[in-house]
């Protein structure tokens, strides 16, 4: 070994004493043949060898040199504490769009990796570019790239699959280091200058699944199936699946449906594109809105009951009525001409396709055109999961219901930490049995209790006892209101008891009823006039 190692000094003075002396007296075209001779006798004995990846290949950028940057950047990063002690340099940069910096070699340092158990060297070259050479576009004064050193015997086993690694992380880094974009469709079907129907702006919520406060259990459910779809595009492409998951958030307002689609958005990394129903006017432009998504997105349709005409799919295509015309409040141009109209009596649509519907919905997340790009996660939310039409439910559409709940005492243990910094530990037995005994029948939301501490965060114990007050308070006033419910319940129940009763007897005795025939006439006159005082009242109301 030793003995190569004096070969390879020697030789190397040889080379340098030689380049000068070519410099001096050597015309350049022999010199760098000369140089070439040498290079290719100098690589028949070592044992490496070099890899080359410029920053610029022709004039086109090399998407390669930025994807070792990134991934070296990652490398360097990790180690950025050994790197400083051993007194290296390292570059920080921070790109477009993003809060995170990054690390990376700096110029003509070197850094070594391991790849499957081969150790790998790579070093940055940067050198001054010599004559500018004509070029359409300006190229930098400098010449950077990257030399990567391979044992001559590990090349064929790991060059590919290591260039292929490198190139997946570092686009995993990218989408990492750049800031989640929240995307509205709040133009209309307007077109920008580049023809993008989504406007987006920097996605900063700070809602994740620590700060959530719900059943931690049902929480740990929902994240072990989030991070099963974005870990399984081998098992969607097995089972001929489209990789797209559905979510259905119900529940009452202020349970925290919007604060987990944003921790759903910040535990995968994804985009989040915020689509506004009663902007879109028909169902082609709904498919042009789901053609412009990217890839790793949520999709949401917020209270998806307030949106969109919930008839039927059949029923909206054949100009049937909704059934209460409740859910039907879509507006704006192309919309349903008046209040409860379904799409397709619409005087304005006529029956063609002129308006979104349900069917349109459905395609939108479940037809063929909801595969076009891949890893997309629709969420519906809804205050009133009773409105949504069963087509909409049906699994493979929405493949989890998760029903967003009044604050338990689990999630109230979760707020309390979030906002108050207590642990269980922290706070007295008592006054914990006190908050455990209340909390279920308060049917306080974790909105309602998040107002309370906010309020007091800078005295815990007021905090704690306001909350406990609310709770009380509100613990009472849900208990007036069931028995309130009850009551009348069961007199609604004896009511209609009796009315069976009456039924019934008349049924038996067919004399009685005949005696009676002329009140039973009356009274069917009264309760149809009565019926058509009512339908007036209505019609007022
Ligand atoms: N489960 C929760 N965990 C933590 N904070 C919550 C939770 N639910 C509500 N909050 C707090 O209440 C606020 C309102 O919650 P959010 O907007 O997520 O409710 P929502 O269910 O989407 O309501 P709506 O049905 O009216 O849209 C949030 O900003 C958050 O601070
Ligand atoms: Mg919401």
């Amino acid at each position: 070994m030793k003995e190569l190692w004096t070969t390879m000094a020697s030789l190397m003075g040889v080379l340098a004493f030689t380049q000068t002396l070519l410099h001096t007296v050597i015309p350049p075209e022999l010199r760098f043949a000369f140089l070439k001779l040498f290079q290719r006798l100098f690589n028949c004995f070592s044992s490496y060898c070099y890899y080359e990846i410029t920053e610029i290949d022709g004039v086109n950028t090399n998407e390669l040199y930025n994807a070792v940057q990134l991934y070296l950047s990652s490398s360097a990063s990790s180690s950025a504490s050994a790197a400083a002690a051993s007194s290296n340099r390292l570059s920080l940069t921070r790109g477009l769009n993003s809060s995170v910096i990054t690390f990376g070699l700096a110029n003509n340092d070197r850094l070594s990796d391991v790849f499957n158990g081969v150790s790998v060297v790579w070093e940055h070259i940067v050198t001054p570019r010599q004559a500018q050479t004509f070029s359409w576009r300006p190229l930098p004064e400098e010449k950077r790239g990257f030399t990567l050193r391979i044992n001559k015997r590990d090349k064929p086993h790991i060059l590919e699959d290591y260039l292929d690694f490198i190139t997946e992380k570092a686009n995993e880094i990218r989408r990492k280091n750049q800031d989640r974009l929240l995307y509205t469709n709040s133009r209309g079907g307007s077109l920008d200058s580049r023809g993008h129907p989504w406007e987006s702006v920097p996605f900063k919520h700070p809602s994740t699944f620590e700060t959530l406060a719900m059943d931690p259990e049902k929480k740990a459910e929902i994240m072990s199936d989030l991070r099963d779809f974005a870990d399984g595009q081998a098992f969607y492409k097995r089972t001929g699946r489209a990789w797209k998951r559905g979510y259905l958030l119900y529940g009452p307002p202020g349970t925290g449906k919007s604060s987990m689609i944003a921790a759903m958005a910040n535990f995968l990394g994804y985009d989040i594109y915020d689509l506004e129903l009663t902007e879109v006017n028909t169902n082609s432009e709904l498919r042009k809105l789901l053609m412009k998504t990217s890839s790793k997105s949520i999709i949401v349709i917020e209270d998806i009951d307030c949106s969109i005409n919930l008839t039927n799919r059949k029923k909206s295509n054949g100009g049937g009525g909704s059934a209460d015309g409740a859910s039907d409040i879509r507006s704006g141009p192309g919309g349903p001409g008046g209040p409860g109209g379904p799409a397709g009596t619409d005087p304005e649509n006529n029956g063609n396709n002129n308006s979104i519907t349900l069917s349109g919905l459905l395609n939108f997340t479940d037809g063929l055109w909801s595969c076009c790009g891949s890893e997309r996660i629709f969420v519906f939310t809804t205050n009133h999961i009773e409105k949504l039409d069963p087509a909409l439910l049906r699994s493979g559409r929405m493949d989890m219901h998760v029903f967003m709940s009044y604050c338990s005492f689990p999630s109230l243990k979760i707020l309390l930490k979030n906002y108050l910094g207590l642990d269980g530990g922290d706070i007295s037995t008592e006054v914990m049995n006190d908050l455990a005994a209340v909390i279920g029948e308060a049917e306080m939301t974790p909105a309602d209790i998040s107002e309370v501490l906010i309020k007091n965060r800078r005295d815990n114990e007021k905090a704690l006892g306001e909350l406990l007050e609310a709770l009380r308070g509100r613990a009472e006033k849900m208990k007036k209101k069931k028995r309130a419910v009850s009551v009348r319940r069961r007199g609604e129940a004896e009511v209609e008891e009796v009315a069976e009763e009456e039924e019934k007897r008349a049924l038996d005795s067919p004399k009685e009823v005949g005696g009676a025939a002329t009140s039973g006439g009356d009274d069917v006159e009264v309760n149809y006039k009565k019926g058509g005082k009512d339908e007036e009242d209505n019609g007022i109301i």
